[in-house]
């Protein structure tokens, strides 16, 4: 069954503490620390979501002795592209300048080069491409699938804490040696929620000129009904999933070893995972209903009222738009319950512990939208790795979601000797040690005046050049980033190596 074989990270090195934000503007610590996470990476100058992207795909070529020749599907997933026509072949031609620099021959001329789009979730689309074209067409070539995004949010905004910029890529394989990719197990929901999370063009009339040449990619969206789509499609995903599965549905949630889901901000995938749960109580037989009665009773809530919430059918977000609720949780009585079931053991044992590998580690990511969840994927196996925990066969879960909306439930499970494939993900030596920014300093990134800011040097990555300018009708290259490799070393050319020069 085709697979994940390897993941790489790639982070830029400007860090936003978010203890110092909070100093910055007056947030409660506290509160930002147990919700949102640590601290968060921004975009730096000469940077765009295409620079990160091949910077994590290079660094996957290296660290597992990848033959350009064998890659035959290159996807990039991102919800950050600037350029609406190409995508994924951006990548491709920067790769292959690192490549010959290098003296390696270049990507293989027959690889496809998609670009996926939807939200946080392209990734996992695009990774359910990559298997199809394993499972197929490509069954004896290799495939990645990198996953790059700039999450900037407006300052001041609710949204504003969980920003994040960096990007994952992955290795597939029909052999993998990592983790085994049930996709005809996995489940899908997808349905249509306006203001949710949205980034129409309209958005950038009235911009500014930044010093950067980037536009600001600032979301429009309301951050309480995002979470309840989240809420909500993570339920319909599951439910797709567990319908093809022949246990109880209530004791897959048991069952599985460790659970990964899209991850905007340390807290929310707790709250989707037992939100989750609770619905399956609810969706379940006669035992599961009696099992959510009880947890209602001893917290105190009406069990009549929380059945009424969530039990009936899913709440139709594009009414509560209409009626003016969509700053409102859709499921307050739910959310009150697990309030008061957190200090449970069930709880722990459920919530906290399946959610705890690698979880740790993430909080000084930051909101990556759709390299979030694999670069947790690469988290829970750099744990395990220095843990030295046994997890040869164990069961995973991966639960993406993209607002606007759509989820994904895939099922995997560990493959024997994932250790050698483990040791080469690149996490520590991609957290770096970064350049802690000032508070002038965050402004002038997020606002596009780099020049405030002495660059961290380049090593061995893409950095952009410059944007073309010429808008003349013999010539037109307005706007189109040229990239630069920077090595790390001085390279000697293999021909001249060869002469002994
Ligand atoms: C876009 C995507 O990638 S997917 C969908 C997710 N959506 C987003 O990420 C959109 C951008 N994000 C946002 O707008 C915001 O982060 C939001 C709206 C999601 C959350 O914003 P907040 O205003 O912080 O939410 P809220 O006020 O509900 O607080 C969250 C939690 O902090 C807790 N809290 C508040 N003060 C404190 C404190 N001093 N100490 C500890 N916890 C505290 C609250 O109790 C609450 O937890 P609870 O639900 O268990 O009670």
């Amino acid at each position: 069954m085709p697979g994940i074989s390897g993941l790489a990270l790639y982070l830029p090195p400007y860090r936003v503490q978010l203890a110092d934000w909070c100093e910055w503007n007056n947030q409660p610590w506290d509160k930002i620390r147990n919700v949102v996470g640590r601290s968060f990476r921004m975009r730096g100058p000469e940077q765009s979501v295409y620079t990160l992207a091949a910077n994590a795909v290079w660094r996957l070529i290296q660290a597992y002795d990848i033959d350009p020749g064998d890659i035959g599907y290159l996807a990039l997933g991102t919800e950050s592209s600037s350029d609406n026509s190409a995508g994924a072949v951006i990548v491709k031609g920067m790769i292959d300048d690192a490549l010959a620099a290098h003296g390696m021959p270049r990507v293989s001329r027959e690889c496809e080069v998609p670009e996926y789009k939807h939200a946080c979730l392209g990734g996992v689309y695009a990774l359910k491409g990559a298997l199809r074209y394993l499972a197929t067409d490509g069954a004896t070539r290799k495939a990645i699938v990198v996953c790059s995004d700039i999450a900037e949010y407006e300052r001041g905004s609710s949204g504003e804490p969980t920003q994040g910029a960096g990007a994952v890529a992955m290795l597939l394989e029909a052999e993998p040696k990592l983790l085994d990719v049930d996709l005809a197990g996995s489940g899908s929901a997808s349905d249509y929620r306006m203001v949710d999370f949205r980034k129409p063009f309209a958005r950038f009339r009235g911009q500014p000129q930044r010093h950067d040449g980037q536009m600001q990619d600032l979301p429009v969206f309301n951050g309480r009904y995002s979470t309840s789509c989240y809420v909500d499609a993570t339920r319909h995903a599951m439910n797709a999933m567990l319908a093809k599965q022949s246990e109880r549905h209530v004791d897959y949630f048991h069952a599985v070893d460790a659970v990964f889901m899209h991850r905007p901000y340390h807290k929310m995938p707790a709250s989707g995972w037992a939100m989750a749960y609770l619905f399956a109580l609810a969706d379940g037989d006669d035992k599961s209903v009696a099992e959510l009665r009880d947890h209602c009773a001893r917290a105190d809530i009406d069990g009549d009222d929380l059945m009424a919430e969530i039990a009936g059918a899913a709440p139709d977000m594009r009414a509560r738009v209409a009626a003016g609720a969509s700053g409102e949780d859709a499921f307050p009585i739910a959310a009150d319950l697990l309030r008061r079931m957190r200090k449970t053991p069930e709880y722990r044992s459920l919530v906290d512990d399946k959610l705890s590998l690698g979880s740790e580690m993430m909080r000084d990511l930051g909101n990556l939208y759709t390299a979030a969840l694999p670069a947790w994927l690469a988290a829970g196996f750099v744990q395990a790795h220095s843990d030295k925990l046994d997890m040869a066969g164990q069961r995973w879960l991966a639960l993406g979601y993209g607002s606007g909306d759509a989820a994904e439930a895939l099922p995997m499970r560990v493959v024997d000797g994932w250790q050698q494939a483990a040791s080469r993900i690149n996490f520590a030596l991609a957290l770096g040690k970064p350049l802690d920014l000032t508070a002038h300093q965050y402004a002038a990134l997020h606002d596009g005046h780099p020049a405030s800011l002495d660059p961290v040097p380049a090593r061995d990555e893409f950095v952009v050049d410059h944007i073309g300018r010429q808008d003349t009708p013999g010539f037109r290259d307005v706007g189109i980033e040229y990239y630069r490799y920077v090595p790390s070393v001085r390279l000697v050319s293999s021909k001249a190596a060869n002469e002994g020069r």
